[in-house]
């Protein structure tokens, strides 16, 4: 009978409430599971939770392994896979104060040797042993040659990194796109967390009297006099990247560690955020299948108004998966587009027989992070890498048919490398001078507002997001498309050089501050890097005849700040170097291949893996379709567009511009309800025996008890 009743979800989801606390798990309920990975009280590794669901399931309850294989069918299940990239504990304060300091409960996000790797809030890796100046501490400030101290960063700065007042010369061979794509995937990867005072104010690192700076708090830019730019006597403000803490809020014993605060996994975690507390708020509250966004496809409005410049009545900052979405407008859009790319996957899976919400939900989410990875790879690493070296490296698999990545190694700590962290800032070379709205398009009524803005009119302000009707972050994308990239050199735009996050006439020197930050961070000289990580032989490193890398012109600008190329900074080392392989130098690529190979060889969910964490091949055969111009036609294109097929590189001649309706597309047929015949037997199957169950507990007379 209780196969016809009307009743019949409701009592089946009492019956499995009922089975799930009989057999010691929490709930079935996947909102309240994430609550519970998020209290730290339960975590896959220190309590077994899927093991432990699966084996009881398996024991108790009769499931073949096949069966359990198959993780849609069972939604507890898919709530706890799903779960990947998320801390267990994050953000809990040392001082009883609200402090950017962290602490975890049990070390288990925020102890080196714990196997959460990849987890948010947990301390970076290192690729080489930091080098302090104290052996612990102090920022690395002396220069080897044993007189004096290293080059202020402000003045490494001005002689290597200034385009002398020229607009830096483009790539025409790629577009915009690449740009905001590594700022995109940098903001999935890695987010350090800087030192605050109370409240998130920022600490006073430019005391008059530079005694008064606390150098374990600050690592405050000097401006050198004579700047040009900057007054004499000017500084720049600059906290230490917050100090990993033990189990017990003591500072680590040892040298000092920094943190990453998001997931380092190419997880989408820009889009869905790094704890469900984050994914909450992102997505539609009414509809939860979709992801939550404010009219005009703009993202979720933040209420906290400071955590974006607004300039405009009615505008507002935005909230996304991660904190740093309001930086500049392209980036904004990038983060408009996946969640719209959510909702558009929603809307199709729909359209193929799938109903529940939960279920949307997370199969959209590992659809969208499947498509995310694949254009990493397939496309923005193949051109920045090339393909031949992440074909010779196992990074991407070719071949007529689609095959699965049977290389998984859950042994690969995942975390992001301090060092990666700092060389990955490359990507501040590709900055435009200038962000523009593509205009080619029906009038609107704010048309006297300029669709180009310089860059430092921008930064932290949404509002290009908001003009022509709230249109903006379609016609940035378009104008990422149809835009050339700076090039990738040593040269960075004066928007990002002198005048970044520009405001009450106070700015900051990105490329000081990439410097200053390897240094506070502990990164050894760059000529560590090529001997001991990259294996070069380097028989007397001290002599700048070993600069083998560099072209006379930037040697010279070297030797002119530097008193010995042994004292050469990292991300000035690597920006430097002429591109032996497509783009990037040798040390860059052998730092870039250690990183991405960890993140792909060590991703148990990785898209290319089979089921349950990956995909079936039919629909890896659909993912495998899809790229940035595929996501683009999807949302912001329409079918006559011409686009070429690969749209980071339109410069390359095999690569001509077709309509957006010839571009492969991502094919979600696969995911056809119908296709899966045996599907509703499974179901009854498993519905079946709740009941078995539940009739089995209310004999037994405990279900009283717990139904109330
Ligand atoms: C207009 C665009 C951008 C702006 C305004 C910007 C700004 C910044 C700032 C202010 C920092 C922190 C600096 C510090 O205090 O140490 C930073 C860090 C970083 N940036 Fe950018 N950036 C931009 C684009 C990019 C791009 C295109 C890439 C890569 C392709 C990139 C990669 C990174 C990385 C890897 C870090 C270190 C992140 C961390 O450890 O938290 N950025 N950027
Ligand atoms: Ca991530």
């Amino acid at each position: 009978t209780y196969y016809y009743n009307s009743n019949f979800a409701t009592n089946v989801i009492a019956a499995v409430k009922l089975a799930l606390t009989r057999i010691a798990l929490p709930t079935e309920d996947p909102t309240q599971l994430f609550q519970l990975f998020d209290s730290g009280k339960y975590n896959e590794n220190n309590t077994g939770l899927v093991s432990k669901t699966l084996e009881i399931l398996k024991k108790n309850y009769g499931y073949t392994d096949s069966q359990l294989n198959n993780i849609e069918y069972n939604e507890t299940l898919y709530a706890i896979f799903q779960s990947r990239g998320i801390c267990m504990v994050k953000n809990l304060d040392c001082t009883g104060q609200e402090t950017s300091v962290y602490r975890t409960l049990d070390g288990s996000c925020n102890n080196l040797n714990h196997p959460e790797w990849g987890m948010a809030f947990r301390p970076q890796r290192r690729l080489l042993n930091p080098e302090y100046d104290d052996g612990v501490s102090k920022p690395r400030i002396r220069s080897v040659s044993g007189t004096g101290n290293l080059p202020n960063p402000r003045t490494v700065s001005n002689a290597v990194h200034s385009n002398k007042g020229l607009t830096t010369p483009l790539d025409n061979k790629i577009s915009m796109h690449v740009f905001q794509w590594g700022q995109f995937l940098d903001h999935d990867i890695i987010s350090t967390p800087v030192l605050t005072g109370v409240n998130g104010v920022d600490l006073s690192c430019c005391e008059t009297n530079p005694l008064n700076v606390n150098t374990d708090t600050c690592a405050t830019i000097y401006v050198p006099n004579g700047d040009g730019f900057f007054a004499d006597g000017t500084c720049m403000n600059v906290a230490r990247s917050v100090p990993a803490l033990d189990g017990y809020c003591n500072t680590q014993s040892g040298p000092r560690q920094q943190l990453n605060k998001i997931s380092s996994y190419i997880d989408g975690s820009n889009v869905y955020g790094s704890s469900a507390a984050e994914l909450i708020k992102l997505r539609n509250p009414t509809s939860p299948e979709y992801m939550a966004v404010s009219d005009g496809n703009n993202l979720p409005p933040n209420n906290d108004t400071s955590a974006c410049t607004l300039t405009v009545q009615g505008e507002s900052c935005s909230i996304a998966g991660d904190s740093r979405v309001n930086v500049v407008p392209s980036l904004g859009s990038y983060h408009t587009l996946f969640v719209q790319e959510h909702n558009r996957i929603v809307n199709v899976l729909k359209g193929l027989g799938w109903t529940d919400p939960e279920e949307l939900f997370q199969e959209a989410r590992k659809i969208n992070i499947a498509q995310i990875q694949h254009i990493t790879y397939n496309e923005f690493l193949s051109w920045l890498l090339t393909r031949k070296v992440l074909l010779d490296n196992g990074l991407i698999i070719t071949g007529a048919r689609t095959s699965f990545f049977t290389g998984y190694d859950p042994t690969i700590n995942t975390d992001i490398s301090n060092d990666f962290g700092i060389a990955y800032r490359i990507g501040h070379t590709w900055i435009p001078s200038q962000m523009k709205l593509h205009t080619d398009f029906p009038e609107t009524s704010d048309i006297s507002d300029p669709d180009v803005k310089p860059i430092e009119d921008t930064y932290h302000n949404p509002h290009m997001l908001y003009m022509r009707g709230k249109t903006g972050a379609s016609r940035m994308l378009k104008w990422m498309t149809e835009s050339k990239c700076p090039r990738t050199d040593r040269l960075m735009e004066d928007g990002a050089r002198n005048k970044l996050f520009l405001k009450n006439g106070v700015s900051f020197d990105l490329a000081a501050l990439n410097i200053n930050r390897g240094r506070e961070h502990g990164i050894p000289p760059y000529w560590k890097y090529r001997r001991d990580l990259c294996g070069e032989n380097i028989p007397d490193p001290s002599s700048w005849a070993s600069l083998t890398w560099q072209d006379n012109v930037t040697l010279a600008l070297l030797k002119s700040v530097y008193q010995s190329p042994m004292d050469i900074d990292l991300w000035t080392g690597i920006i430097t170097e002429i591109p032996v392989l497509a783009v990037v130098g040798p040390t860059l690529n052998c730092i870039f291949l250690n990183q991405f190979r960890a993140l792909r060889n060590g991703d148990r969910y990785w898209f290319e893996r089979p089921e349950p964490e990956g995909f079936s091949l039919a629909k890896l055969t659909g993912i495998k379709q899809t790229s940035l111009s595929a996501v683009l036609c999807a949302n912001v294109y329409d079918s006559s567009f011409l686009i070429p097929p690969n749209v980071f590189i339109p410069g390359d001649t095999k690569n001509d511009p077709v309509p957006c309706s010839q571009i492969p597309k991502l094919d979600l047929s696969p995911w056809s309800r119908s296709l899966k015949r045996n599907l509703n037997t499974k179901k009854a199957d498993f519905e079946n025996k709740m009941v078995h169950l539940l009739l089995e507990i209310l004999k037994e007379g405990e279900a009283g008890d717990v139904m109330k």
